[in-house]
């Protein structure tokens, strides 16, 4: 098949290809993700500084608890050398006691100068696990425009960073602070890659690492360059070349330029990452940090434990949303809006036979549908995981079918129609979408089935309305059955013999000129116990017209003889 693309007008000329790594034994395709990595969290940091209104105390606080709430064991709390709003953040939780858990690193960001590095570690003096990370950039149009110096002169910022940074905390922290220390060469994405390891190779031989005393090495993709492929090959070069990497927590910090940040995280795992940096629901520079959230959820969706709490995703978001004074996107995975509803027919139709068939699987196997796999086409995750309920998740506009509008009455009304009644229905339906537009909800779903098919005892309609009936069989299983009933307003009593009710009902309505043929029958119970009630399905064939009764009733006799009478009202209205 030709491909009928024409050239654009785009400036191509001004972009170069991004360097591919020769790596042709790379190892990281074959690798799976069966745990979940170290989290950070640096919603507090690279989240906050990218807000147009950095968060307040207030705020900064509501997020900090969210996180620790929610199970993550590192936090990046701040960049307290930035101003006082930070630096008194960071005081506090270290001075409210029980505020940080034990469990709990924080951590926190400097640039490599001298007076920022000793503001910084001073700000951490009595926390119990704190963990200073340093930065540089290491990238040449970094090196040439904004340090203007030399590979060397770069290292040697990152060297003399670190060697001050383990001075002041050797002369401002005391043994309680149970100390760390992080290093990125930051836009790791555009540096060359022997430069990347030469640096972190200096940082190493004045940190020292060895057993007790690790390192994370954290490779920024500052701004994302290239395939979640690419930045997986990076990582997988630098774990291999990497010397005292038993040492190393090797960390990956992915931004979300070009879109693919969660797929850079998760192939950076499979090349060798043991800790992933990133924000809740992709809050961060530009285009964001990797989103904490959805990588955690994809683990989840897994059967993978991602050790972190989204049981209640909408409170989670909810603090975001008060924190970073933004709106999560309806469409952003597992927490949108909209992300677990389906409006389009065939989706709905597949949703609803789910459902079904789980139902169907779980009583088959003697046990609920919450321990069995978890098979919805369309819903990747159960909703209730996360805290929310079915009700979203088939939603009625013009492109919907019969299987939305059958699965909204079975859902909410336990009515499990018949398919050719599912089909009538949504013909009536689909009128109504297609003349008004816009979504039917499910209380207008029910008022428009109501009006169709059931008494309405406020405004009755139709020819007949039944009041009583009884019915007894002789000893050649012959029905007699005798109905008072109102018809076209007129008090009367209807009688008729059949072999059943039914049939002894429709003969009884020969009496008063209205022919009708079975064509199918159909009932099941909506509820169980003493009061349950049933529900008849009549499929009938009246005068030249083929079309459905439904009545419901604790008794399914009457049930039945109501699905005849909605039948026979809806042929004359
Ligand atoms: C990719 C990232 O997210 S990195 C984190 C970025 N986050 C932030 O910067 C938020 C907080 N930062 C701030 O509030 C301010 O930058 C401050 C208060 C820390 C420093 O402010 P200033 O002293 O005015 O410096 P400024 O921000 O302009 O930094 C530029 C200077 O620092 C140097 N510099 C920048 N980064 C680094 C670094 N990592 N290590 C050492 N020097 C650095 C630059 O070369 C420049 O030096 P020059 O003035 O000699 O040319
Ligand atoms: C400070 C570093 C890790 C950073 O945020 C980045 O490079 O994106
Ligand atoms: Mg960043």
């Amino acid at each position: 098949m030709a491909n009928r693309q024409q050239p654009s007008s785009m400036p191509i000329h001004k972009y170069g290809r991004y360097e591919q790594v020769d790596i042709p034994d790379r190892t990281w395709p074959d690798n799976r993700i069966t745990v979940a990595p170290r989290w950070l969290s640096t919603d507090l940091r690279d989240g906050n500084q990218a807000l147009i209104d950095p968060m307040s105390p207030a705020r900064k606080r509501a997020m900090f608890d969210l996180l620790v709430k929610m199970g993550y064991k590192e936090i990046e709390v701040g960049f307290p050398a930035s101003g006082q709003t930070d630096y008194d953040f960071v005081r506090s939780i270290i001075e409210e006691p029980g505020a940080i858990p034990e469990d709990v690193t924080i951590s926190v960001l400097t640039q490599a100068r001298e007076d920022l590095i000793e503001r910084t570690v001073e700000s951490l003096r009595g926390a119990h696990r704190a963990t200073v990370h340093l930065y540089n950039a290491t990238a040449p149009v970094f090196r040439r425009v904004v340090f203007r110096g030399s590979k060397d002169d770069i290292k040697q910022i990152a060297v003399d960073g670190t060697r001050l940074v383990m001075e002041y905390a050797e002369k401002l922290l005391g043994e309680e602070t149970h100390f760390g220390y992080q290093y990125s060469p930051e836009i790791f994405t555009d540096t060359e890659l022997d430069f990347a390891l030469e640096v972190c190779e200096g940082v190493m031989d004045v940190w020292q690492p060895g057993p007790d005393r690790e390192i994370i090495l954290n490779l920024p993709a500052t701004v994302e360059r290239s395939t979640p492929s690419t930045h997986a090959d990076r990582f997988e070069w630098m774990g291999r070349h990497l010397s005292r990497r038993e040492f190393v927590c090797l960390s990956v910090h992915p931004h979300n330029d070009r879109g693919t940040a969660v797929a850079a995280a998760e192939l950076a795992l499979m090349a060798g990452a043991d800790r992933v940096e990133g924000c809740l629901f992709g809050q961060g520079e530009r285009t964001g940090n990797v989103d904490l959230v959805t990588l955690g959820m994809n683990l989840f969706s897994q059967g993978v434990d991602p050790q972190i709490d989204f049981s209640d995703i909408d409170e989670i978001r909810r603090t975001w949303e008060y924190c970073n004074q933004m709106e999560v996107h309806p469409r952003h995975p597992y927490v949108g809006d909209l992300v677990y509803t389906s409006f389009s027919g065939s989706h709905q139709d597949a949703i609803k036979k789910g459902f079904d068939a789980m139902e169907a699987d779980a009583k088959a196997k003697g046990v609920t549908v919450d321990d069995i796999e978890w098979a919805v086409p369309y819903l990747p995750i159960d909703p209730k995981d996360v805290g929310r309920s079915y009700e979203a998740v088939i939603r009625v506009n013009s492109q919907s079918g019969k299987g939305g509008i059958a699965y909204v009455l079975k859902n909410d009304h336990k009515l499990d129609l018949p398919r050719r009644m599912q089909i009538e229905f949504s013909r009536i339906i689909q009128a109504k979408t297609d003349a008004e537009g816009g979504e039917v909800t499910p209380k207008d779903i029910w008022a428009i089935f109501e009006d169709e098919y059931l008494p309405n005892p406020d405004n009755p309609w139709g020819r007949i309305q039944v009041k009583n009936g009884q019915s007894t069989t002789d000893r050649d299983g012959i029905d007699t059955l005798t109905v008072e009933a109102t018809v076209d307003g007129e008090d009367t009593v209807l009688t008729g013999t059949g072999n059943g009710p039914i049939s002894a009902f429709f003969d009884a309505l020969q009496s008063i000129g209205i022919d009708v043929r079975l064509l199918d029958y159909q009932e099941h119970t909506m509820s169980e116990g003493a009061s349950a009630q049933a529900a008849s399905y009549i499929e009938c064939a009246i005068d030249d017209k083929v079309l459905w009764g439904i009545g419901i009733d604790a008794n399914t006799t009457r049930a039945s003889l109501k699905a005849v009478v909605s039948a026979v009202n809806r042929a004359a209205r």
